[in-house]
């Protein structure tokens, strides 16, 4: 039988990206005379990778984007971000105990998140997390992305693993979501960027810290959803 999977996402799960994410977006945005952003704006902001979280930051300040300066902004904050990762970012409490139990109980670990592919490799392997997971898959590595079901049976199926015998766990409506439309069960997290009570999303499972990611959690809701 194939190894049982759990899938995480990036930003907000796995990693508080918070305080690089708001200085490369202000970065970005004071080049087109915008007042910058604060934490309090991530909610909004992100979960749908670097693009829309520039349009996004327009939105809010209530200027209007002319589409041919976008490219030029996301490579501003793509250069931008990549100079300084990992920056502050960090992986939350008790991560990586968590890999580590889940991995020597014989789960294996992916990593799909709506972040641009290469920034996501490059985070994930300054912090030294990559040994940890079979695949990373990003925003821009499938035509679609979270919370199209493809974006996650193509990141199960790059992990060699069955999406009957998956996991995703998450921090926002696009997990949840993703996890949905592939039938496969979800735990959410409290501690990311959600602009609503991560329990309104309707996750199987709710967890204040990775101490409770336990590999008896992750059977049961497998076992639940089988039966
Ligand atoms: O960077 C984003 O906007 C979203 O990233 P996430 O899917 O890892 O939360
Ligand atoms: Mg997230």
């Amino acid at each position: 039988m194939t190894s049982p999977l759990v899938v995480f996402d990036l930003d907000g799960t796995l990693i508080d990206t918070a305080p690089d994410l708001v200085a490369s977006l202000n970065h970005t945005i004071a080049a087109a005379g915008l007042a910058p952003v604060g934490y309090e704006d991530l909610t909004f902001l992100v979960g749908n990778g670097a693009k829309m979280m520039i349009e996004k930051a327009f939105v809010l300040r209530e200027k209007p984007l002319n589409a041919e300066d976008l490219p030029h902004l996301l490579e501003r904050f793509i250069t931008h971000y990549s100079a300084s990762m990992p920056g502050e970012s960090r992986p939350y409490p008790g991560l990586v105990d968590a890999l580590e139990r889940l991995k020597t109980s014989g789960f294996r670990l992916a990593v799909c998140t709506n972040k641009i592919e290469s920034l996501a490799v490059t985070l994930i392997e300054r912090l030294q997390l990559t040994h940890h997971f079979a695949t990373i898959t990003g925003g821009d590595t499938f035509p679609v992305r979270k919370p199209d079901a493809r974006h996650l049976l193509g990141t199960v199926e790059r992990a060699g693993a069955d999406p009957r015998r998956t996991v995703m766990i998450g921090d926002s409506i696009n997990d949840i979501m993703v996890a949905r439309n592939a039938g496969v069960p979800s735990i959410a997290v409290p501690f990311g960027y959600s602009d609503v009570a991560v329990d309104s999303l309707g996750p199987n499972h709710v967890i204040g810290h990775f101490d409770e990611l336990t590999p008896a959690l992750v059977e049961g809701l497998l076992q639940r959803q089988a039966a």
